[in-house]
């Protein structure tokens, strides 16, 4: 790894670190009733500041605010929901304190979302966290898959890849430093966001489906989101 490398990771990390969910929300999930209107509640608050964390990141990317600004938020709406899952797969895995993981997998269970999403979502919860990613690894595969050039309405396809190209470059490099007796590891961390782009679909779903029972989002979330 050269030294601008080392230099670039450090940026991405220190962002990565930097914009945590607030713990009172991860407080709360503690402390609320099991309804599923508290559930579903508690969940809009996760993943509203799931999205404003997701924001704040980006902005972080070295790079991403001199992309044209269209292209930005075109970035931002194609990879809210693949980052957010990562992310929180990611926190689901190694940072809740232990007894947190299962209360929000309950929570999650009992909040009106659909069984035939629950599955796949915790799937790839399991095979995250089969991963054991170090940190960098971790961050470095957030900044990846919101750099991905080839979401909807981006116009300039090459200059997100100029940007996402250094950082498979470091990703790859670090796989190798940190799991050396794993010569495909690089290979299954890009498998995951295959399996990723899948939680889209499943997304949308989940999404109607608490529309039709008539749950209210955040502004945030519709803006992100598209929904009302
Ligand atoms: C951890 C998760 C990935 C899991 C539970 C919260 C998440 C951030 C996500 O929730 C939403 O997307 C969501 C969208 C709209 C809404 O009002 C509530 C939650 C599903």
């Amino acid at each position: 790894i050269t030294k601008e490398q080392q230099d670039f990771m450090n940026v991405i990390l220190d962002a990565y670190n930097r914009h945590q969910i607030p713990p009172d929300v991860a407080k709360k999930l503690l402390q609320e009733q099991y309804s599923a209107e508290e559930n579903f509640l508690l969940l809009t608050e996760m993943a509203t500041s799931q999205v404003q964390v997701l924001v704040e990141f980006t902005k972080n990317i070295p790079g991403f605010l001199s992309l044209d600004h269209e292209d930005q938020i075109a970035l931002l709406k194609g990879s809210a929901v693949e980052a957010t899952f990562l992310r929180s797969a990611q926190a689901f895995s190694t940072k809740m304190p232990s007894g947190h993981t299962e209360v929000l997998e309950e929570r999650i269970r009992k909040s009106g979302i659909s069984e035939e999403f629950m599955t796949p979502m915790f799937n790839f919860y399991k095979s995250i966290g089969e991963l054991h990613m170090v940190q960098e690894e971790q961050a470095l595969l957030t900044a990846i898959t919101i750099m991905t050039p080839d979401r909807p309405y981006v116009k300039d396809q090459q200059a997100v890849e100029r940007l996402q190209e250094p950082m498979l470059d470091i990703l790859r490099k670090l796989c190798a430093l940190h799991h050396p007796g794993e010569p495909q590891y690089f290979a299954r961390l890009l498998g995951r966001l295959t399996e990723l782009r899948t939680l889209n679909h499943y997304h949308a779903e989940m999404l109607t489906s608490w529309r039709m029972n008539d749950y209210k989002f955040t502004p945030l979330l519709c803006e992100i989101w598209d929904v009302q």
